[in-house]
């Protein structure tokens, strides 16, 4: 607990889901801990301080007195073994541009001959807004030792760190989870898995519980970009990404220091998805577990990843078919686009649907969870 601010905040009211309007009523001593008070206007949360500089994460519990995640000290990054700069091999396969690196549609690798840019095959991995073009297996960022300039490269995105405010809370179904308070874009960065790195052999078995294994995500990845199955005479659907030489050969050891990420639950219609990132000269078997978007993910809305078990492995929350026929079937009486078809609401998502049925900042006449449209874009609700 030691170094944790308690800050109990007043929550606006469900109009007020932009966030805007959050007001630090009071800052209580360091290592402190409120109970939580009951009602929608006044909660209390518990601020963990991330390990850089930036907002701290909120942690927010309306439903019991547990308030276990600060039990663990907070580690924003996982702090990567040195001897993973390998001398001299690695070293040159650093980007030496001199100028901003590539993003896809603005400057273009070809244009910089990017080592790290070109070694995502198939053109940059990312736009220039930021947004991920299309998972990989790797992804290379330029990094520290590049000869680009950091401040203007656009092929460090997840090196910016977090953009969205995420929030960890108390769910009724799944203990602990993750949620956004922003509006999150499809191929956005979101976070990075953060913990104690523990170097490990191929087939040693880890289990959720204290551990984080890189190696039991499945590749979701696949997932994000690929347009192969609409164009399929295209060069898309052809492309081939370089093999990786190596597994990841690490866990994150959670027991003692972690970050929010690891409070992100799962599901089997997944709304964010995991990537590896290797920067620059970095050891690839030590790749960075970072979290992006696959989906539009409003606010409040939970994040949910693929862990990559069975349903046998813990009584899971994801909606049965039935239940996401019938979701459809009530989105399609109110006329409001929902989410693509690919994908389907996590049951968790439901229940704070309910609990927390608030108008959309994006669309007045709607709630949150039935139109995500600006008034300008909604062809439907806000004719
Ligand atoms: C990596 S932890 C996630 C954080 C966890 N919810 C907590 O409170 O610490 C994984 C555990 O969360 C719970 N969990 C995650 N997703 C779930 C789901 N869809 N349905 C049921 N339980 C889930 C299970 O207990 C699982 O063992």
């Amino acid at each position: 607990m030691a170094g944790v601010d308690l800050q109990v905040i007043s929550v606006p009211s469900v109009a007020g889901v932009s966030m805007a309007g959050v007001d630090f009523q009071l800052q209580g001593s360091s290592g402190t801990c409120w109970p939580p008070e009951s009602g929608p206007a006044a909660t209390s949360r518990w601020t963990c301080p991330r390990a850089r500089s930036g907002s701290p994460v909120p942690v927010c519990n309306k439903v019991d007195q547990d308030n276990s995640p600060l039990d663990f000290e907070y580690i924003a990054h996982p702090d990567f073994p040195a001897y993973r700069v390998r001398w001299p091999v690695k070293r040159y396969q650093a980007c030496r541009c001199g100028t901003a690196c590539g993003a896809a549609g603005r400057l273009s690798a070809a244009a910089c001959k990017c080592a790290c840019v070109l070694k995502n095959g198939g053109g940059p991995a990312y736009n220039a807004d930021g947004t991920l073009v299309r998972g990989r297996p790797m992804v290379y960022e330029c990094g520290a030792l590049c000869g680009c300039p950091a401040a203007s490269c656009l092929n460090r995105v997840t090196q910016r760190g977090m953009e969205h405010r995420l929030e960890v809370f108390r769910s009724k179904e799944t203990e602990w989870g993750v949620r956004t308070l922003d509006l999150i874009q499809p191929g956005a960065f979101v976070c990075e898995y953060s913990g104690d790195v523990l170097t490990v052999d191929d087939g040693q078995s880890t289990d959720w519980g204290n551990y984080v294994d890189p190696r039991k995500f499945p590749a979701r990845w696949m997932e994000w970009g690929d347009a192969s199955a609409a164009l399929p005479d295209k060069e898309e659907g052809q492309h081939k990404f370089p093999e990786l030489t190596t597994g990841p050969g690490y866990v994150l050891d959670v027991s003692r220091r972690r970050n929010l990420a690891v409070y992100i639950s799962h599901s089997s219609a997944p709304n964010v998805f995991a990537q590896f990132v290797i920067r620059g000269n970095e050891d690839e078997s030590y790749p960075h577990l970072m979290v992006f978007a696959m989906d539009t993910i409003p606010p409040m809305r939970e994040l949910s990843v693929d862990y990559g078990i069975d349903r046998q492995d813990y009584p899971c929350f994801c909606p049965p078919e039935h239940e996401l026929t019938d979701l459809y079937l009530h989105d399609d009486i109110t006329g409001h686009p929902v989410r693509s078809a690919a994908g389907f609401f996590h049951r968790a998502d439901i229940y704070s649907a309910v609990a927390e049925s608030a108008i959309s900042p994006y669309c007045p006449n709607s709630t949150i969870f039935s139109c995500l449209h600006t008034m300008e874009s909604c062809s439907l609700c806000c004719l």
